[in-house]
């Protein structure tokens, strides 16, 4: 394993050791989530009584073959704790999310948990948000004209930058689980995330966007000196 995933693994093992039998747990979606799932099935074939309800059909994927008993968000719609990777863990622990297309699904799963871990090697521990295209989930109706409103909401709070349309590894256009499309905007710097929040959820086709803000109360980063864990204070 590479020394990256190293990290990843080991941020993923600390996570691992928060559940207990009983845990209704949310399972989220990416490299890092994955060394989780991979843990918590070793666990779970010692024993471990858990139920999981995955933020994307990549995890639900991952996580049946593995045999970790799953359930949908509808089935259990209130959770103990949801585990997942993030793309940026700002101040006050403030996430871009995203990266892996799923940032819907988790945030509807993350916003359902009591608790939310965020899991990352340390690389991903900034100082400003925004360097990490922010993802933002639109309808396919109107893209151009969404993307004009974006823009403008963008401004509105002082960012600036690129938005494109994602594609995916073979070209075409990347559909999410939803079936919606996404636009990553290189604002370089999120002045006022909460701001930018507020002004993206006002734009008419925007599904969601990729600012977790509140939801994630601790994050657990692995880096060459070790295993850090931060509380949202
Ligand atoms: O938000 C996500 C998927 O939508 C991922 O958690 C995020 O992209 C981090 O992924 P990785 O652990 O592979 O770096």
């Amino acid at each position: 394993m590479s020394p990256a995933e190293q990290l990843k693994r080991q941020a993923a093992a600390r996570a691992v050791d928060l559940v207990r039998s009983g845990m209704k747990l949310g399972l989220g979606t990416g490299s890092t989530a994955k060394h989780f799932v991979e843990l918590l099935a070793e666990r779970v074939k010692e024993g471990l009584e858990v139920v999981g309800v995955p933020t994307s059909e990549q995890t639900r994927a991952l996580a049946e073959t593995l045999g970790v008993p799953l359930a949908t968000l509808d089935e259990q719609p209130v959770l103990d704790l949801t585990v997942d990777g993030a793309d940026e863990i700002g101040p006050g622990l403030a996430l871009v999310k995203g990266g892996g297309g799923a940032l819907l699904r988790e945030k509807i799963v993350a916003t359902a948990s009591a608790q939310m871990v965020v899991i990352a090697d340390e690389s991903k521990h900034v100082a400003t948000l925004g360097t990490f295209p922010l993802p933002i989930e639109v309808v396919d109706f109107g893209v151009t004209s969404i993307r004009r409103s974006i823009e403008k909401a963008g401004k509105a709070a002082g960012c600036h930058g690129l938005l494109t349309l994602r594609r995916g590894p073979d070209g075409h256009v990347f559909v999410t689980d939803q079936g919606h499309l996404i636009l990553d905007a290189a604002f370089g710097v999120i002045p006022d995330p909460g701001l930018l929040a507020a002004r993206l959820a006002e734009v008419a086709g925007v599904v969601e966007h990729g600012l977790f803000i509140g939801l994630a109360s601790r994050a657990i980063l692995a880096g060459a000196s070790g295993v850090t864990v931060l509380d949202r204070a």
